[in-house]
């Protein structure tokens, strides 16, 4: 297993109301001094509710965070909102890059890299996804465009301390299906050279997190694959019982 502390991120995604409180009460008061010695958790909902979720975490040690940020402090960027925003609310990480802002608000690596950018400026830890798409995975490319998506958009001087990356085959995202445990080994380790060709011994300490359709069944088996550490969860983190179950499949 890795020397690295895990850390399980819930996305909530599109989701979430202020009856949705309850449900998040339920995942601080799980998040027992049994889990804690296990791995991180963090959660991050809509922008709506990350006011609100910051004062309920207080004192649980769950962590909350954005779902994306944009790349200025402030401005006229009607409807955007910027990470110093986000770290206001009492957030300390944010998602970068996640496919369905590359593909719904053309995110191009970029963007995601001036994001990632914003990020570390407002003091936020950027959580940074890549992954290939069905075509690219059955085109044999997938190391390929994880290489690229890491080159382009993950800032110069990044740390462990202010990056974590998120591994997503785009294809796996709420369609129930994953890559073989080879095949996330497979991703992770040229996602970990990368890192460490770049960034030399900070790249070993920069955490890499498998996502698409993580359960409570098949977390236990991602979850000890080699330099996966940790799972950002998106349609499992919405009940409690799932998402503390996903955090609880650590050894
Ligand atoms: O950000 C989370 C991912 O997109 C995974 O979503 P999923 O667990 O519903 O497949």
């Amino acid at each position: 297993m890795s020397r690295l502390r895990p850390i399980v991120v819930g996305n909530w995604k599109m989701n979430g109301l202020k009856s949705s409180v309850a449900e998040f009460s339920r995942i601080t008061e799980g998040y027992d001094i049994g889990l804690r010695a296990k791995t991180d958790l963090a959660i991050c909902p809509p922008f709506t509710l990350l006011s609100t979720f910051a004062v309920v975490a207080l004192g649980s040690r769950v962590l909350i965070g954005g779902q994306d940020c944009h790349r200025s402090p402030s401005g006229a960027h009607t409807g955007d909102v910027s990470a110093e925003m986000i770290a206001d609310t009492g957030a300390t990480h944010v998602i970068v890059g996640h496919s369905e802002r590359r593909a719904d608000d053309l995110d191009t690596n970029a963007v995601v890299h001036a994001k990632a950018r914003a990020a570390r400026r407002a003091g936020l830890i950027a959580i940074l996804c890549i992954g290939e798409s069905e075509a690219e995975r059955d085109g044999g490319k997938t190391l390929e465009v994880l290489e690229t998506q890491l080159a382009a958009s993950v800032p110069d001087g990044a740390t462990a301390d202010n990056l974590i990356i998120a591994y997503e085959p785009i294809w796996a995202i709420g369609s129930g299906r994953t890559p073989t445990l080879d095949e996330i080994a497979e991703a992770h380790a040229h996602i970990r050279h990368q890192l460490v060709l770049r960034f030399g011994d900070e790249g070993e300490d920069m955490r890499i997190l498998y996502g698409g359709s993580v359960k409570p069944s098949n977390a236990s088996d991602i979850l000890a694959v080699e330099n996966v550490n940790g799972a950002l969860v998106g349609g499992a983190s919405l009940r409690a019982v799932d998402f503390l179950g996903i955090a609880h499949s650590y050894p």
